[in-house]
Parts: structure tokens; sequence; C-alpha cells
């Protein structure tokens, strides 16, 4: 039998169908791997299932002799896994495009609800004994039905959360993205980012993160946002500038924002928890069962593509 090394606990489901299939060693810990457990998983299994937060450097990738032929990740997003690197030492890296897709995009729906209704703001209020009732002009949020909403990244996930906003909420979409989409829906493209984020009352980001999307959105961005208007980010914490995100939140620049993810997770920093007009969740993208157990099915028939059937990944990141 092949080697996997799992470098997390996973569903009862998943990790079933991995023993089915693999001589498992699944990790214990849900902390990151360090640099040592890395080199020795690359050295020591026949393949290796990580997720994010396991940081495989081209520093990592130098000091090992992979015995490893494939990184399976759990995830879509595979910012944290140099993948030239991988490439250079003969590795094929899968990740799981769709298992993910509409969590992430409901995810998206309830910070962009949360936000514009300071449905956070309210609950910590009732929490702390500090309502006084309901009255005609208490917490008056943003309505969303015929708002517009601007879409960063119209891909798997973007495209989820525009049909989510266009078809339930009866919002107008429009969107910046990388290359021309062919949409069933009506949507506005814009090929700029600072007049994307100067005409909508939304601003979501669903771009995978990594060096091409660090600081996308930065002070210019933020700058040109409507002083009512919300950023959602559910895509990666450094696609966002996060200094100039907390600055535009303290002086009432932007509306206000909804985060799932952080520049250093799970680290948050001290000035936005201070906040009241943002909405922090942590990084529940993908946290439902089902979810979570169709990414390591799709993540293990990656590896038993490869590793038992010598065929290519259903799901590599490059061709
Ligand atoms: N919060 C979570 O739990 C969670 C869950 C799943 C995915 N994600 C993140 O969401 C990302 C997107 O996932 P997906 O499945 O929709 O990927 P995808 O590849 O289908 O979509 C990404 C889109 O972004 C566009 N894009 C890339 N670079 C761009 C740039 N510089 N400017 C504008 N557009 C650009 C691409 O053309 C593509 O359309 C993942 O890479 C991951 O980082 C987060
Ligand atoms: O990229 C992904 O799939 C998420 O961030 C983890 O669920």
């Amino acid at each position: 039998m092949k080697t996997v090394f799992i470098s997390r606990p996973m569903p009862a489901d998943v990790e079933t169908e991995a023993r089915q299939h693999f001589d498992v060693t699944m990790r214990a810990s849900n902390a990151p791997l360090s640099q040592t457990e890395m080199v020795e998983a690359l050295e020591g299994y026949d393949a290796v299932l990580p997720t994010l937060g396991d940081r495989f450097s081209a520093e990592v990738f130098a000091k090992a002799t992979p015995r490893a032929v494939m990184l399976a990740n759990f995830g879509v997003g595979y910012n944290h896994i140099d993948v030239d690197a991988a490439k250079a030492k003969g590795l094929i890296v899968s990740n799981t495009p769709g298992a993910v897709t509409d969590a992430t995009a409901d995810t998206a729906m309830t910070l962009m609800l949360m936000s514009a209704r300071r449905a956070g703001e309210g609950e910590r209020m009732v929490r702390a004994g500090r309502w006084d009732g309901w009255h005609p002009t208490q917490m008056l949020g943003m309505h969303l039905s015929g708002k517009t909403v601007g879409i960063v990244g119209m891909g798997r996930i973007g495209q989820a959360i525009a049909r989510r906003c266009h078809f339930g909420f009866g919002m107008k979409v429009a969107y910046f993205t990388r290359s021309p989409k062919d949409l069933d829906f009506d949507a506005t493209p814009f090929d700029d980012l600072p007049k994307l984020a100067a005409a909508v009352d939304v601003l979501v980001l669903a771009v995978p993160g990594g060096a091409g999307t660090r600081h996308l959105v930065d002070a210019d961005v933020l700058a040109a946002m409507q002083p009512h208007a919300h950023l959602i980010n559910i895509a990666r914490g450094d696609v966002v500038d996060e200094e100039a995100l907390i600055s535009a939140l303290q002086n009432g620049s932007i509306g206000g924002a909804g985060l799932d993810v952080y520049a250093q997770e799970p680290d948050v920093p001290a000035a936005l928890v201070a906040l009241e007009n943002v909405v922090l969740l942590p990084h529940l993208g993908t946290a439902a069962l089902e979810v979570r157990t169709d990414m390591g099915l799709m993540a293990l028939r990656n590896l038993r593509a490869v590793l038992i059937d010598g065929q290519d990944a259903p799901n590599a990141v490059w061709f």
C-alpha cells in the first residue's frame, strides 16, 4: 500500500476512505506543520495531504529530498504552497475546486448581511444588556435589495456570490476580474478596480491569494469606496492592506467590513477587534461537515488517480 501523511485530523468519512486505500498516518494536532515536519513528511511518505497553514515554501522543498510525488491540498486555495518549487522537485499539486464553492458563497452572504445590517454590533448589545428596546431609528443599517454588489474575482465562488445577490436579493452586479466571463445573468464588467470600488455599495473579494493579489485592495481602492459601502473578504487576508482597512474603518471613510480571513491567521489585529463596524469570522468559509467531507474525498480521489491508477490528478493546479 502507498503511504500518505495527512496533516490534520479529518472528518470520519474521509479518514475511513483514506484508510481503505492507503497506509495512512493522520497527525493528531491541528497546529500548522513545522518546517521539520514538512521535510519529514516529504521524505517519509509517497504523498502528503496538507491544508492551509502548512507553508510548503521554496525553503522547505530546498531542504527535502522527497520520496513524495504529490501534495493533495485540502482546500481550493493553495497560496501556502510554492507550486514552482514543488514542481521543480517533481511533485504534483492538486486542490479541491467546486467542493467549497456554495459554502463559501454562503459565508460571503452571511458577512454581507451581518455587516450591512449591523448584526454583530446588535448581538453584542443584547448580550451586554445594553438594549433599551425597539424604536424607529434604532441601529439603522443598509438595506441590500436594489443595491449594487461589486465582485472582485468572478471565478467559481465570485459567480456563486453574484447569483445569490442577483437572484436572491435583487441586487445589481458589477465585477472586476482577470479574464472576460460569459455569464448567464446581467453583470457589468469594469476594467479598473478603483472605478468598480467607487460604483458599488458592497465590494466582495473572491480572488486567489498569493503574490499576484497581495494588497490588491490598498489605501487607494479603499479611498475610492463610498462612505456607506461595505467591504467583504472571503478570499485571503493579504489581498487587503489590513492597516489601510483599519484606518478606513476608524475614520469612517467606508461603512463597514465583513472578514473571514486575515493576513496573519489566527492573529487578528487588536485594532480590528476594537471596532464596532467590522464583522470578524474565524475562516468559516467551508466549515460544514458535508463540505469538509467532500473536500477530503476530492483530495483522496486525486491521490488515488496518481498513486493507485497511474493517471493524471483530476484537479492538478497546473497543466
Ligand atoms: N474563506 C474561505 O474559507 C475560502 C473558501 C474557499 C476559497 N477561498 C478563497 O477563494 C479563492 C477563490 O476560489 P475559487 O474557487 O472561486 O477560484 P477561481 O479560480 O474559480 O476564481 C478566482 C477568480 O479570480 C480571478 N483573478 C485572479 N487574479 C485576479 C486579479 N489579480 N484580479 C482580478 N481577478 C483575478 C480569476 O480570473 C478567477 O476568475 C480561493 O483561491 C481561496 O483563496 C476562501
Ligand atoms: O481555500 C479554501 O478552500 C479554504 O480557505 C479552506 O477551506
